[in-house]
């Protein structure tokens, strides 16, 4: 034999569902949109090996599924939906041992209309999502990680870039005063959860983690004077940890997305750098990508 099958894994991606809540009360509607994957893992092998279907739900049956569990159950928040899937698919079938879920939270913002929260319009306000990545494992739990992508910012002073390496590579010059723009992707783990029913003990904090993160990177992002994307986004990460107290780590990507100076002066002498800059251009790439994770210290075992 001069093959193996190394790792398999199966399901259905670009599952898009739509749930519509209806207060019947009060007649105020909510909707949530989500795109779900929903991939596989366990003892499938002879599916790839063997051209043996007898072990595939197949990936159609998948979807049918999400459905079906979006109709019974909560989708929000997404930590408690995806662990709900994953639980169901690993519960159901005797030969799958891992379900890998991710989410995919698109906004639908309620409109006001006339000053006041319209009843059943929204808005797309930003291609900003709310995601999650729930790994739910047969004797192990439920590892999930939460994670805002997408959230475009900018800043047009408060960001200086200066004291890096400067060798006979190096043109760039130093800057106190420069625009500051990203796209956050900013993800936080929590600590595994033993089961389902551990999820659903609290699933406000769910909800409580996503503001709060969302609020710090906006925070340190407008107020901090940042020294450069590694910095701002160290503090930001420090301080998700500072007040999540179940989330173990929390990564950030972020994109530094470049507005040159144009220098004009050939022109007339138009002043149009350092303290004159008005008109930039913005650079569609190539882009800086600034990336780390922060964990909590590891405490030394006596
Ligand atoms: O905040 C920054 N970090 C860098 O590492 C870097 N490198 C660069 O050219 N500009 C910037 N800005």
């Amino acid at each position: 034999m001069a093959s193996k099958l190394g790792a398999a894994r199966y399901g259905k991606d670009n599952v898009r569902v739509c749930k519509v809540h209806r207060d019947e009360k009060t007649g105020v509607q909510t909707v949530t949109e989500m795109t779900v994957c929903c991939l596989l893992e366990g003892d499938i092998d002879v599916s790839y090996t063997k051209a043996d279907n007898s072990v595939v739900v197949a990936t159609d049956s998948i979807k049918n599924t999400i459905f079906i569990l979006a109709k019974q159950n909560p989708v929000t928040p997404p930590e408690l939906f995806g662990s709900i899937i994953g639980t169901h698919f690993i519960e159901k079938y005797k030969h799958i041992h891992v379900a890998h879920v991710n989410i995919i939270t698109h906004r639908w913002t309620r409109l006001a209309v006339d000053g006041k929260p319209h009843p059943h319009s929204f808005l797309r306000d930003g291609a900003e999502t709310r995601n999650v990545q729930v790994d739910v494992t047969e004797g192990k739990g439920i590892e999930i990680a939460s994670s805002i992508s997408g959230l475009h910012v900018l800043k047009s002073t408060g960001s200086e870039f200066w004291g890096f390496v400067r060798d006979e590579y190096t043109t760039l010059p130093e800057v106190w005063d420069r625009i500051l723009s990203t796209e956050v992707d900013a993800t936080w783990k929590w600590k595994l959860f033993s089961s389902l029913s551990e999820v659903k003990v609290d699933t406000a904090r769910f909800d409580h983690a996503w503001s709060a993160a969302r609020k710090i990177t906006l925070d340190f992002f407008a107020k901090e004077n940042s020294a450069s994307v590694q910095a701002v986004m160290y503090n930001m990460a420090e301080k998700i940890l500072e007040v999540v107290p179940q989330v173990e780590s929390v990564d950030y990507a972020l994109p530094n997305k470049h507005y040159f100076e144009v220098d004009l002066k050939w022109h007339k002498g138009l002043k149009n750098t350092g303290k004159d800059a008005e008109v930039y251009a913005p650079q569609s790439g190539p882009n800086g990508l600034i990336k780390c994770t922060v964990t909590r210290p590891t405490t030394a075992k006596l």
